[in-house]
């Protein structure tokens, strides 16, 4: 498939490689699909959201009141991600992870709650063996959903005051790197902010027994619900062939888990965007993954994710479309 792939593209009305990224991306996507003619379906944002018992360190600049406020903004149509969203025709999901609030059923809501948030991790694991276990599966089986309703593409988006906090500490044991390489200032802290920010992880991180080599204890003692569920709907959207649009930090963070336990992930995954948070070009990098958009987002909630969407199109459209040098009467390259 991948000599086809690449003998399609080559044979378009371009200089080879004329299309840059866009035919590298073409080609990933007609091998997720396994087909010469793949085609996008149906893109779903699942936003995952829960809340972080780490936040009573001061660890962010915005009350954890926060995270349940979004949750009903994007229930009401209004956050960036519900614009964009509709903006590029993606299907939308809410998804309580673990909010430290209770909802009222609503058609975008999916109800997943694990806890009323994390337990704070400078002291005691974020959660349970069992609590971590039982996310990762409710996240895969909220994946398969969306595949069995007929998408192919997959983009995974999240809130939650506090997760940079537990997104750098997995980043610091899985990319076995210094925490202050892993560490950033968030929804926007202050210089002091982020050195206070800096020695509380650095003591949580020496608080416990943590080994890279087993990825789903270091989730479970850094949390939270709404990255363990990511981490099951990468796996299972994986399973499942799908295209996977990875956003910024805090999904990065998640993929870093799965990955260490499913390499193979990674082939599913289209990078959508290196964000501002400091450390996400470094996790990248340990991913070896370019991202497509550089446009100094920091924001999460799949935002990235959704804009890089319309270059998945073009990939798609070129390879689908396009004349080749057969079939215009061009001609090829001579020498
Ligand atoms: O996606 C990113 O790269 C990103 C970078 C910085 C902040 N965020 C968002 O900000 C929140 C976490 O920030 P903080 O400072 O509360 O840890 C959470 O809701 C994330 O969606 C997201
Ligand atoms: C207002 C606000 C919106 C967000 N969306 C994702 N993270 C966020 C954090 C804050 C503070």
């Amino acid at each position: 498939m991948r000599a086809a792939l690449i003998q399609q593209i080559d044979q378009k009305t371009k200089p080879i490689g004329a299309l840059g990224r866009l035919e590298a991306l073409a080609l990933q996507l007609g091998l997720v699909q396994q087909t010469q003619q793949p085609s996008l379906q149906q893109p779903t944002m699942l936003v995952f959201a829960a809340d972080h018992g780490i936040v009573a360190e001061g660890v962010s600049p915005y009350p954890q009141a926060v995270t349940a406020q979004m949750v009903l903004n994007f229930l009401n149509g209004g956050a960036a991600i519900n614009v964009f969203a509709r903006q590029h025709g993606f299907d939308l999901h809410v998804v309580d992870s673990g909010v430290n609030a209770m909802f009222q059923p609503h058609p975008m809501l999916v109800d997943a709650k694990v806890g009323m948030g994390t337990v704070n991790f400078r002291h005691q694991p974020a959660m349970t063996a069992a609590q971590c276990e039982q996310a990762i599966t409710r996240g895969a089986q909220i994946a398969r959903e969306a595949i069995a309703q007929g998408s192919n593409v997959l983009a995974l988006g999240e809130m939650g005051i506090g997760n940079t906090s537990s997104a750098s500490c997995l980043m610091s044991v899985l990319c076995d790197l210094p925490m202050h390489q892993c560490v950033g200032r968030g929804t926007g802290l202050s210089d002091k902010g982020l050195q206070h920010k800096l020695s509380v992880l650095t003591s949580a991180l020496q608080t416990h027994h943590v080994s890279a080599a087993d990825p789903f204890h270091v989730l479970s003692v850094f949390g939270g619900f709404e990255i363990a569920m990511m981490v099951g709907a990468l796996l299972a959207g994986a399973e499942g062939r799908c295209t996977l649009l990875i956003d910024g930090f805090i999904a990065t963070a998640a993929l870093l888990v799965a990955a260490k336990r499913y390499p193979q992930v990674i082939d599913y995954c289209v990078f959508a965007h290196c964000s501002d948070e400091s450390g996400h070009a470094t996790m990248l990098s340990h991913l070896n993954a370019q991202p497509l958009l550089h446009l100094g987002l920091r924001l999460g909630e799949g935002t990235g994710a959704v804009l890089a969407y319309p270059l998945l199109q073009s990939a798609v459209a070129f390879l689908n479309d396009m004349a080749s040098f057969d079939s215009a009467g061009v001609s090829g390259q001579i020498q």
